[in-house]
């Protein structure tokens, strides 16, 4: 855990870029630090390693005081990403990867086995070992510069605006891999963007800074869409931040109904008096998850799969309110169909009833409600 306690840089020439600053980011638990140019952002990551010191205040790594330690071995204990890679140009990828582990005193072989093998993980040919930075795409050595963040296996990542120097489909491509990395490594990372987009995308909490490094909110990404602490927090995130928020809100807030369903091998008879004659009908296997929908008036024999109307995604019940929308939307039926972690049948879902979700998870909090703390 990194704990900032009335965390204070001031500049000597009075500039004040981060002002009493109290923020803590969660073990294993991505912190995203947003806000416009010049809140400070960059300077409280900076501040964690301390490549900038503080002027007032306490930032602790799970409880110790940094400043009360040696800022190198701090530093070695901690992997820094920043925009544009930052990689030597003079070094091979692998030497690149291998920067922090050689200057602990791992021996080359050690070293260069786990850059190749760092360099898979990041999602790139191990034959890139042996390239110079130039000969890589700015994706690709933004990966490089992940990987080397890692190669330490430090338990904290500082990353600052890591993805904000490629185009937009790799940048997509590069926070959902991103994603997926840190889902096996658990890692404690601080990452600084000025895009909401990406701040809502990859944090588990968000910390929205005002110019003078001051904290405006901070929140789960769906609690800060759904219920903005000001106006200056609003607009920072945005009009249609009730459509953002589709991508966090879970699907246990809506109204399921139950679904009448049928068998293969079902006949017309069985499969009208199950559903309505006029009305689409879901199919399942024995195990209730389901195969497809058919339409019993169109039925001239039994229920067989080729003449199943497949369309349709499936929307998990732990999942959220945009997969249901998704589900809803692609079915024939206009019903959207939730399964359990085995894939069985939940219930169904109509588009207007997860619209209505969203409107009412965006309207704003009941007198009396403290939107700072946490739904
Ligand atoms: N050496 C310095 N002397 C005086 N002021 C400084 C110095 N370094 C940074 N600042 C100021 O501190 C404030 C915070 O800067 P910082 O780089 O942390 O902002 P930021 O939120 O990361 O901005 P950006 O998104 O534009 O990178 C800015 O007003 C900046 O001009």
């Amino acid at each position: 855990m990194i704990r900032f306690d009335s965390v204070t840089k001031a500049y000597p020439d009075g500039t004040v870029a981060v002002g009493g600053l109290d923020i803590t980011a969660p073990t294993g638990k991505i912190t995203v630090l947003v806000g416009p140019s010049g809140c400070g952002k960059t300077t409280s990551l900076r501040m964690i390693n301390r490549m900038i010191e503080p002027t007032g205040g306490q930032i602790s790594i799970d409880g110790r005081d940094t400043a009360t330690m040696n800022a190198s071995e701090l530093r070695r204990g901690i992997g820094y990403v920043i925009q544009q890679a930052g990689l030597f140009p003079h070094r091979t990828i692998a030497a690149n990867i291998a920067t922090v582990p050689l200057l602990l005193g791992w021996e080359k072989k050690k070293a260069r086995a786990r850059a190749t093998e760092l360099l898979e993980r990041v999602g790139l040919p191990a034959s890139f070992a042996g390239r110079y930075p130039s000969q890589l795409s700015g994706g690709q050595q933004q990966r490089v510069g992940v990987a080397r963040a890692l190669a330490a296996d430090p338990p904290v990542m500082l990353m600052d605006e890591p993805f904000s120097a490629v185009d937009p489909v790799v940048r997509e491509q590069l926070q959902d891999e991103f994603l997926r990395l840190q889902g096996e490594l658990g890692k404690t990372i601080v990452f600084v963007t000025h895009d909401i987009d990406e701040a809502v995308k990859l944090g588990d909490q968000v910390a929205v800074l005002r110019v003078g490094g001051v904290l405006a909110q901070l929140a789960d990404p769906a609690h800060l869409l759904a219920q903005p602490v000001d106006d200056f927090v609003a607009d920072f995130v945005g009009r249609d931040r009730g459509y953002r928020g589709l991508g966090f809100r879970s699907v246990p807030e809506l109204p399921l109904r139950p679904e009448p369903t049928v068998r293969l091998g079902a006949t017309r008879d069985e499969a009208s008096a199950a559903g309505a004659l006029d009305d689409w009908l879901l199919v399942t296997d024995e195990n209730r998850r389901p195969l497809g929908w058919v339409e019993p008036s169109r039925l001239d024999g039994t229920v067989e799969s080729e003449r199943l109307h497949r369309g349709g995604t499936v929307a998990p019940v732990n999942g959220t309110l945009r997969s249901a929308l998704d589900a809803a939307l692609s079915s024939p039926s206009r019903r959207g169909v939730i399964v359990d972690e085995t894939g069985a049948l939940v219930g169904t879902v109509l588009g207007h009833q997860v619209l209505s979700a969203i409107e009412t998870s965006t309207r704003p909090p009941a007198p009396g409600v403290d939107p700072r703390r946490g739904a």
